[in-house]
């Protein structure tokens, strides 16, 4: 299996989700400039292309794609977010497309349904908990604010293609059901289908009529119910890593309400924190600097949390002074720089909450390819990269998700690694 995921929290959140189904899995940090030279059942890409301008977020997709056939994959799965997370142009709805035409499918099914994360999806629209997408603060989302639960009208919005829908009692009556559904989609001119999904029972019944197609867009949800098509089955052996050791720390750029909680929990738990504030570092102080000199001697005594995380109004002023680009790419900068400060002083456990915030890290970590290993919570893997300049001795990485994780995750991460 090939799989191009829109961000790195959400590639290994997928590939948590593969791995705990019996795949070997690969994770790659960008397409790889040569062939995998590993004998794996799937393969994730991960690219930082959920709020780009959709031309390059389709020409990163597209590249993905080529190296994957190149790899001999033989199904594709464009991995988004549970939230469906757009900007106003995309860019699920155009990567989507040119995907299709470059596979010269059709049609295609979509569905952000994780129910072990609470996102489920019924008549077309997207829950979050017991409420709706736009109800459950995505609606303040600093970088792509999600207004509108509605998920045929929010695709729809995004592509050429016409949007349909397979709902809830027919995925209930199973794999046959489904499958004359889409036929049925298919020859009434509908290109992509919205899939209605509330419980797990109801994605591995949705599995087996997904096996041959070529092209399936999804959250990590429906990523359950595939290895099975490729005659695979659960095994503990996917998710060994090595022992970790080293220092610890935590770097926070999400400002989701889930990590919100986590970075006061860590507080209340009484580990040291430091907050990193935008606007300092708009008027040029060397903020990743300070931060640094602060770590230091705490680090021998346990984890360190760096944190740009902050509640909606706060964000939103500081988007007001700065703009949303501007502020997000800042603090993404120097939270980068946090990072590859924090692994040469000696971290080998690290947890980076927020996707573009970890994209960012990763980069500025120079790794380009991690190893999936066992589950901290619904949606988050501890990872391996292997030695590496910055990293001689290896790092252990967690990639959290915005709203994934319970409110002592940061603290339960390194006590499942002791
Ligand atoms: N205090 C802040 N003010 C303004 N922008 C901020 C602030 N802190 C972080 N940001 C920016 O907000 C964005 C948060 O996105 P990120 O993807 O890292 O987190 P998330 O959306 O919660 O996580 P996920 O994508 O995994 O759900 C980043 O671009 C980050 O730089
Ligand atoms: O699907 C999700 O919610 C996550 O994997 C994610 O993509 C958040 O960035």
């Amino acid at each position: 299996m090939g799989c191009i995921a829109d961000d790195f929290t959400g590639a290994t959140d997928l590939a948590n989700n593969l791995v705990r189904a019996g795949m070997r899995v690969v994770q790659t940090l960008g397409v790889p400039s040569g062939p995998l030279g590993a004998d794996v059942d799937a393969v994730v890409v991960a690219l930082k292309s959920r709020t780009v301008p959709p031309a390059e977020a389709v020409s990163e997709s597209l590249a993905a794609l080529a190296w994957l056939q190149a790899q001999g994959a033989r199904q594709i799965y464009f991995k988004y977010c549970s939230t469906f997370d757009s900007t106003v142009t995309g860019n699920i709805g155009p990567v989507t497309e040119a995907l299709m035409d470059a596979l010269q499918t059709g049609f295609t099914i979509a569905t952000p349904a994780f129910p072990d994360n609470q996102r489920t999806v019924f008549k077309g629209h997207l829950f979050v908990g017991d409420v709706l997408l736009n109800e459950c603060g995505m609606q303040n989302h600093p970088l792509t604010p999600m207004q509108d639960a509605n998920l045929m009208r929010v695709l729809q919005s995004q592509t050429q293609r016409r949007v349909g829908l397979i709902d809830h009692r027919v995925v209930a009556r199973g794999e046959a059901a489904v499958r004359e559904r889409m036929a049925q989609l298919q020859a009434e001119g509908v290109g992509v289908a919205i899939v209605d999904a509330v419980s797990n029972e109801d994605l591995l019944r949705l599995g087996p009529a997904l096996k041959g197609m070529v092209l399936v867009t999804a959250g990590s949800g429906v990523a359950i119910g595939l290895p099975a098509n490729f005659g695979i089955t659960p095994s503990d052996q996917a998710s060994r890593l090595p022992a970790a050791s080293g220092l610890r720390a935590v770097v926070s750029g999400s400002c989701s309400l889930a990590t919100n909680r986590q970075v006061q929990d860590f507080i209340r738990q009484g580990h040291p924190a430091m907050a990193i504030n935008p606007l300092r570092m708009a008027s040029g102080a060397d903020v990743a600097a300070e931060v640094l000199v602060w770590a230091q001697p705490l680090l021998v005594s346990g984890p360190v949390l760096v944190y740009s995380t902050a509640d909606s109004g706060a964000v939103k002023a500081v988007q007001a002074r700065m703009g949303v680009d501007e502020a997000g790419a800042l603090v993404e900068r120097t939270l980068a720089a946090v990072a590859r400060g924090l692994v040469q002083l000696g971290v080998q456990q690290l947890v980076v909450a927020g996707g573009e915030t970890s994209g960012a890290c990763v980069q500025a970590l120079g790794i380009t390819q991690i190893q999936i290993g066992p589950q901290i919570d619904p949606g988050v893997p501890w990872c391996y990269s292997g030695p590496a300049p910055l990293a001689p001795q290896g790092l252990h990485l967690a990639l959290k998700s915005g709203n994934f994780g319970s409110d002592d995750f940061f603290t339960k991460a390194f006590t499942m690694l002791a």
